[in-house]
């Protein structure tokens, strides 16, 4: 058996299982990457939306940092739902301590069933505090209308859209599709050394898609964690959803959940 490098995931936990960390931490085991975490936040939450959120103190933010880089060689990590200005900051914070090698930032704001996991003052946060320490950062594309400050209509929009968002300091930016209607879901990606392409990928006809945004960015940590560039670690997400997506399990009564470990009988790692 490979080894299991070591991935970090600080988010926000889902009750339901589908999404925030539980998705990162499931997703992370299936590509052979071992998941510790950083719990910012826990969600009262199921397929149908999300119920209550409390979030953790500081202190205790700073805890968990400090007992994860103590133990542990992290290869990369990625941030989730922060909740507002102060947990943004707080995380900033400790990234700015510990160096990981590589920080995915997924800047989630709204969940599929309508809730906020970033206020206001919290985006604000995020785009001038946390963007800058970014090698990548995935929104969706109502997250990036807001990154960017503008609406986001054709495909043109969304080269612009990246384009800004780069300028905010994120490094790589991967512009996610899934709430497009197109036929053909596209990511658009581009890198920091100035190349820019498209991933596509047939619309799977459903509504089992909670925790895809967490899904691939927590996918991204993993192919990172084994050693891939970047590059070529956002191609291998992109196509473990591509995968899983169409495969989902019938489980709650909204949006329902991915079934991760479909995977494992690829064994590609
Ligand atoms: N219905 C779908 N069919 C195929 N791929 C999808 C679908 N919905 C989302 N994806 C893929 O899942 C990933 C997450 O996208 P998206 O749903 O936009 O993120 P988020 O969960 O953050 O809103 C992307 O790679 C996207 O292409
Ligand atoms: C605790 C928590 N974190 C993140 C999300 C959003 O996850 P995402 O992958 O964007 O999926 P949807 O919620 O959009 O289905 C969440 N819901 N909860």
């Amino acid at each position: 058996m490979s080894q299991y490098p070591t991935g970090l995931t600080i988010a926000g936990t889902d009750s339901g299982g589908g999404a925030g960390m539980m998705a990162d931490i499931k997703t992370m085991q299936t590509l052979k990457t071992f998941a510790t975490s950083v719990i910012v936040g826990l969600t009262a939450q199921n397929t149908e939306g999300v119920q209550r959120i409390e979030t953790v103190d500081a202190a205790m933010i700073d805890a968990q940092f400090a007992s994860v880089a103590a133990d542990f060689d992290v290869r990369a990590a990625k941030t989730g739902a922060l909740f507002d200005a102060d947990h943004v900051q707080a995380v900033v914070r400790n990234l700015a301590r510990f160096h990981f090698p590589v920080v995915v930032v997924d800047p989630v704001m709204v969940a599929k069933g309508g809730s906020h996991l970033l206020d206001e003052a919290g985006i604000a946060t995020l785009k001038t505090d946390l963007l800058p320490l970014a090698d990548v950062v995935t929104p969706n594309l109502p997250e990036a209308e807001l990154l960017a400050g503008r609406t986001i209509h054709n495909r043109v929009d969304v080269l612009n859209a990246a384009k800004q968002i780069q300028q905010l300091g994120a490094a790589n930016v991967v512009i996610k599709g899934g709430h497009g209607t197109d036929a053909v879901v596209a990511d658009y990606v581009k890198l920091a050394d100035g190349t820019d392409y498209w991933m596509e990928s047939p619309r799977v006809n459903t509504n089992r898609t909670h925790g895809t945004g967490d899904t691939l960015s927590s996918a991204i940590v993993s192919y990172v964690a084994h050693g891939m560039n970047l590059k070529q670690a956002i191609r291998q997400a992109h196509d473990y959803l591509a995968t899983i997506i169409p495969h989902p399990l019938p489980l709650g009564h909204g949006h329902g959940p991915l079934n991760h470990g479909l995977w494992e009988e690829h064994d590609e790692i």
